[in-house]
């Protein structure tokens, strides 16, 4: 069998996008571009993150989108660094209207903030800057004070956060849950998640085989056999006493035992074992990642239409269910030897931290939708952006800007909006209008997943069992056989 095998790129390892954005946020910072082309009014901290990778040509060109750029980016790094790791969860239109309200409350916050404490007012950025001593070249010193300074600020902003959430009307009622859940101990949670697990040794439901299919953020994935049935099925291993949110990863197992789906990994079982390891059963999909295929082979458009088929029959489902995965791109689209095309990554799973880009910030920025990063209401349409990104992973073997770091890439996002693409004539007519669906910047001209499922790109997608050579090639240049 004959195959364009692409260069081996270098991928970083993406993480789950959790933040979500608010509506109609005031401006609070006034920015303006001076004689010498320069912006003006940025907080000090913000001028020397962008100095190394966003040019004064492109600050003069769109300030605006620097601005949101990098309010969104503090913003994210902030809140990983305050709240600790993050699990991502299950998102309807509710919680990123909640998460909306979350950030406009954090912009007011370091507002009222601003005005409390003069000592600090004159550079009140720094809370926004968490991730200072990574980002400057600034002296020692310098940093070690900011860094005093970082955390008294941050406590503070976190305490006006509260003290403000409880003025606000539209502050949502389960806040007084979450208190409730805040003072639960991590003795309590497990004695929670425990309730919902399978009450038996996995080991007496399940044979472990020695193969580790991976290792994620949150632990390991190994592939066991079902005693009863024989049917193999992975089992990730979560040390729950290393995740940060086990109220969220609590009402995941709920949901996700409700969502079944032939397009999406389905959730088997859950046990609690030595006490705080989670063991999550699901289906194995023995062909690997969709990463490994697009970044080893060419695919053809009707190979790449049955991709799409298959991952929009699952972006469906969930959108018709209120429920929006996030998390669209190539490593969470898992095949089966056979060709079979699941979606997987879309509850139960931990975003902690394990390298640099997950320290850095919570969200990767190369598949977010534009309109996540200028905060403007936005809703199911970010994952059929996704799924134009991954499309062009899937010619061209990486998303866009994948080589520029994260701050950089949110900017050429914000300010290019749709991404050139280089093989863009190659393409036919069919292609390039669905991929026009997909990547429209303007949220109510992009497609819904049930008008892309009509298109006529996909009326000639191939066999699912074209993609077992593909797979099997990308497996055996990547020594996975
Ligand atoms: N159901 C499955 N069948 C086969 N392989 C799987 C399955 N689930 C995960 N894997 C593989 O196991 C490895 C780790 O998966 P995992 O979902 O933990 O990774 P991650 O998405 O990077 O981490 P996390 O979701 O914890 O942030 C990956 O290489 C993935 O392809």
């Amino acid at each position: 069998m004959n195959f364009l095998f692409k260069r081996k790129k270098a991928r970083d390892e993406p993480t789950a996008a959790v933040i979500g954005n608010p509506t109609n946020v005031n401006h609070d910072i006034h920015v303006i571009v001076d004689s010498d082309g320069l912006l003006k009014g940025l907080p000090s901290s913000w001028v020397r993150q962008i100095g190394t990778q966003i040019t004064k040509a492109e600050q003069n060109e769109n300030p605006e989108v620097v601005k949101k750029v990098l309010q969104y980016y503090n913003y994210s790094v902030k809140k990983q660094g305050a709240q600790g790791p993050d699990i991502k969860h299950i998102y309807t239109q509710k919680d990123i209207d909640e998460e909306s309200k979350e950030i406009d409350m954090y912009l007011k916050s370091k507002d009222a903030h601003k005005s409390k404490d003069s000592n600090l007012s004159d550079d009140s950025d720094k809370s926004l800057n968490f991730n200072r001593a990574s980002l400057s070249d600034g002296d020692p010193s310098e940093t070690n004070s900011n860094n005093l300074l970082q955390s008294r600020d941050l406590a503070q902003s976190l305490d006006n956060l509260t003290l403000e959430a409880d003025e606000i009307e539209y502050r949502r009622p389960s806040v007084k849950e979450e208190d409730r859940r805040s003072r639960m101990t991590d003795a309590d949670y497990m004695a929670e998640i425990r309730k919902i697990c399978n009450p038996g040794n996995p080991l007496d439901y399940y044979e472990k085989t020695l193969k580790d299919l991976g290792s994620g953020a949150s632990g390991m994935v190994f592939a066991a056999t079902n005693r009863r049935t024989g049917e193999l099925v992975a089992i990730k291993d979560i040390d729950m006493s290393k995740q940060g949110k086990k109220d969220l990863l609590l009402s995941e197992i709920k949901i996700m035992k409700n969502f079944q789906h032939g397009n999406l990994v389905n959730f088997l079982d859950a046990f609690v074992v030595d006490y705080d390891h989670l063991w999550v059963v699901m289906e194995l999909l023995d062909g690997g990642p969709l990463t490994d295929v697009v970044t080893e082979t060419i695919m053809k458009e009707g190979q790449i239409a049955a991709v799409c088929h298959e991952v929009l029959q699952a972006i469906s489902y969930l959108h018709n269910r209120g429920t929006i995965h996030r998390d669209i791109k190539s490593d969470n689209v898992l095949l089966g030897m056979d060709g079979i095309v699941k979606v997987t990554d879309f509850g139960f799973c931990a975003n902690v931290t394990g390298n640099e880009q997950r320290e850095t910030m919570v969200g990767t920025p190369y598949w977010m939708a534009p309109e996540v990063v200028t905060r403007q209401k936005y809703g199911k349409k970010v994952d059929i952006w996704s799924l134009g990104i991954m499309i062009v992973e899937m010619l061209e073997g990486e998303p866009p800007y994948l080589k520029e770091p994260p701050l950089r890439a949110l900017y050429l996002i914000t300010a290019n909006g749709r991404p050139n693409i280089p093989r863009w004539n190659q393409c036919s007519e069919k292609l390039q209008s669905f991929i026009d669906a997909c990547l429209q910047v303007d949220v109510d001209k992009r497609s819904t997943a049930d008008e892309l499922l009509l298109h006529e790109f996909l009326r000639e997608r191939a066999e699912l069992r074209t993609l077992t050579p593909l797979i099997r090639a990308a497996k055996k240049i990547l020594h996975k056989t």
